[in-house]
Formats: C-alpha cells, structure tokens, sequence
C-alpha cells in the first residue's frame, strides 16, 4: 500500500495520479493534497479520497474549502501549507505536480523527509539538478520518472547497465504549430496555442509544447535522471505520439516504448515499480495506426530548444535563468502582453545577459531566478 501526498492535485497530472489511485484503492490511499485556487475540485476531491490534511494557495480558498468539508480535515494554506503536504508524516510517497519553479523547495522538503517521489514538476530539476540529485542521495530516495518521456526511458532502461548507453531520443509533438511556418507562428494566438494535437494538460505545458521548450526543459530533465552528457541526448519530431522515447544501446540495438497517449500510464508506473497493474487505457490498434512518422528538430526553426542544450550544456544558474525566463514569457504571453515569437526573444535576451554561477546553492538559484523573472518582465529585453 502507498500512502500518497500529491502536490498539485487539482491539475492535469494531479487528477490523473487520483484517477490511478481510484482505481486501486486497494493499492493506493490518499493522505494530502496540495493545490492553488480550484476550490470545487478540492472539495470534489476531499469528499471522494478523505484525505487528512489539504493544503490551498491563498487564505480566501483555503477558508472555502474549510467549509464545506469534514471539520476533521486539516486545511492550511500557503508555503507553510504545501511544505506540510510535502513532509505529511503519514505519507510515504509524494507526487510532485505543481507547475514552475515554486515546485523546487517543497519536492526538496519531501526529499529530505525521505519520502519517494514522484516527479511530473520537471522545472524541479532544470533550476536545481544538482542540488536536487545529491539531496535525493543523501537521503536514499529514489526519484521515479512521470514526465512520459522519460517514464520511456526508464521503462526501456530496466535491467540494463548505465555503460551501455549509446543514447537516447526523446520524442516530440512538434506542439499545436508543428505545420507553420515562421512567419505564421508570428500571428499565432494562446488559444491556437493551447490546443495540443495529442495530449489534454495544463496551460503552461502546452505552451512550452507549441514553443518546443517543453523539449528542453525535457533534455535537462533527462541529462539529471539519467546522468547523461548532453551529446547523448536527441530528440526527434514523431507527431503521432505514440512512441514515448527510445535508448540506442552501444551494439546499435534501440528500445522503444509505446502506448495511447494517457498520463495515467506513466503515472501508474511511478506510483507502483517494478509492478505492473492493469489499468483501463485505450491499448493500441497496429493496423488502424498504419504508420508512424519522424521529422527532424531543426534548431532554426526551434530556437528554444537550441536555447535548452546550451542552457543545459553552460551548466550553473544558465538552467535556471532560461526557465524562470520562460515561465514569464509563456504568463506574458498567455495574457497577451507579447507575441508567440516574443517568448523566445525574452528568452534570448535574459540569456545573454546572464553571467552564470558555477555549482550554485539554493540561494544563489532563488537569487538567478528572481534576477531572470525582473529582466523578463521589463519590456526593454524584448526590442
Ligand atoms: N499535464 C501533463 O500531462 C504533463 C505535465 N508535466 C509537468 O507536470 C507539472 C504539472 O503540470 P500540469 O498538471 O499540466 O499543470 P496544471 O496547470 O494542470 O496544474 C498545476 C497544479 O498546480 C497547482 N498550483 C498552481 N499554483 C499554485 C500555488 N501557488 N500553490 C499551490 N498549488 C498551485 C494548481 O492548482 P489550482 O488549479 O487549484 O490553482 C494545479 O493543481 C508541470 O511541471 C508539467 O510540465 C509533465 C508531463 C505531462
Ligand atoms: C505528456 C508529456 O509528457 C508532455 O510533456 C508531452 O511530452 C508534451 O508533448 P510534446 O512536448 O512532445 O509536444
Ligand atoms: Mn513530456
């Protein structure tokens, strides 16, 4: 039985990790939830899962939810509030689904409290890799892949040895404008944006999607939780999104996984390694799919994910400094301040104005990261 905490539980992965558990009661109880402002989904949730403590943004939801639930549930609010979720000392394993940055402190809190974790908040590990690696070493904790990608590469990597990594390709979408040309893309609006062709999820991963940045944030991600350089990483367009991601091995051989896309897959798969449980997907029909296609991730026509590997490849604050830029620009963009092309620009520009730090503590990446998201903000860096 594991007993979960689930930091952002009202959202896309959030309702997925509760759809996983509601299958397997048996498997799985529900023993905190954090989350922002959705007052009815908590509410929703707390009558369904009875979990013990829940944890709200702000003090006016948290006061909501309190209301209308079993007085015996503790309902707190704010940092103190997630942090709570995170260390709940009945949990043993905590999912890791806020969106951003603000992820980092409280997955490092479950951390340190010698929780599992499992991580969808792949930010986490982009702004603080190396800090987040050697809390989860001293601390003896395994960090399980949620992120569908590298649920792939963990999946085609059970087994094997580390040394016999050739590399491995990450698949991509190509996002809502994998047709368009650049000099559509600079008309494209949040709502065509947001619709992915393949996966529903929250509003700032579409986005990352359709700028290919999710494809960055994800080579970062990959280089920490597989310890591999960034040589050994690729990535290939594959629009239908059934190949999850593949690893070439040293003898030419390649392990690929494949499925519907449906996040309770990955998620499930986290929650109970090295079991397998049955879970009710859609499964794949060969000879309705026909085909599957790869397109090359050309760095011109995808600067932000040229941005990422040498973000990634510069090491330091630079990962920092490029996501705490890209999450105002996607915001930015979201509420229609600067243009879908803009984003990269913002990204560029805060980029080339960073003189990075080495090794950073915690406090030097809050202080990059802050530094990132004033120069993002001023409207000078997009001119
Ligand atoms: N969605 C997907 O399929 C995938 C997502 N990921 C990654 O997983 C992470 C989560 O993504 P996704 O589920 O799509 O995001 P969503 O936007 O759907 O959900 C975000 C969650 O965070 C909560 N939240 C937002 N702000 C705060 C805050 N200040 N304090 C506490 N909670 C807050 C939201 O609460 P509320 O809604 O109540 O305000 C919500 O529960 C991201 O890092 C994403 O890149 C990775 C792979 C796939
Ligand atoms: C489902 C998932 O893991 C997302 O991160 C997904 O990868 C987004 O799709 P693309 O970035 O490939 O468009
Ligand atoms: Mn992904």
């Amino acid at each position: 039985m594991r007993h979960l905490a689930i930091l952002g539980s009202t959202g896309s992965i959030g309702t997925n990790t509760l759809a996983v558990a509601a299958e397997h009661p048996d498997q799985f109880e529900v023993m905190a939830l954090a989350a922002g402002t959705n007052v009815e989904e908590m509410v929703r949730q707390v009558n369904r899962f009875r979990p013990r403590l829940v944890s709200m943004a702000t003090k006016e939801a948290a006061e909501a939810v309190q209301s209308r639930v079993d007085a015996g549930v503790k309902v707190m609010w704010g940092d103190e509030g997630v942090m709570a979720v995170a260390t709940h000392p009945d949990a043993d394993y905590v999912v890791s689904a806020l969106v951003g940055s603000r992820g980092l402190r409280p997955t490092l809190a479950a951390i340190e409290a010698g929780k599992a974790i499992g991580l969808a908040n792949k930010e986490t590990l982009v702004t603080a890799g190396h800090i987040v690696k050697k809390a989860a070493e001293r601390a003896g904790v395994t960090i399980y892949p949620i992120d569908s990608e590298h649920s792939a590469i963990f999946q085609c990597l059970n087994g094997e040895r580390h040394k016999d990594v050739h590399r491995i390709i990450l698949t991509a979408s190509g996002g809502a404008f994998r047709d368009w040309t650049r000099e559509q893309l600079a008309e494209a609006t949040p709502e065509a944006a947001l619709k992915h062709p393949n996966w529903s999820m929250g509003a700032k991963v579409t986005i990352d999607s359709a700028t290919m940045m999710n494809k960055g944030l994800e080579v970062i991600e990959a280089h920490w939780l597989f310890d591999l350089s960034y040589d050994r990483i690729d990535v290939v367009i594959h629009p239908e999104s059934i190949i999850h991601s593949m690893v070439e091995f040293v003898d030419g051989a390649v392990m690929a996984q494949l499925g519907t896309p449906d996040m309770r897959v990955p998620i499930q798969y986290a929650l109970t390694y090295p079991k397998r449980l049955s879970l009710s997907t859609k499964r794949l029909d060969w000879v309705e799919l026909g085909s599957l296609h790869f397109r090359r991730a050309d760095f011109d026509r995808y600067p932000c994910l040229r941005m990422a590997y040498e973000a990634g490849r510069i090491g330091g604050t630079m990962p920092t400094v490029l996501n705490a830029a890209n999450e105002v620009a996607v915001e930015r963009f979201l509420a229609r301040e600067i243009s879908f092309l803009e984003m990269e620009k913002v990204i560029e520009r805060v980029m080339e104005r960073h003189q990075p730090i080495t090794e950073p503590s915690l406090e030097a990446i809050d202080e990059a990261d802050r530094w990132a998201r004033s120069v993002a903000y001023d409207d000078r860096v997009r001119v």
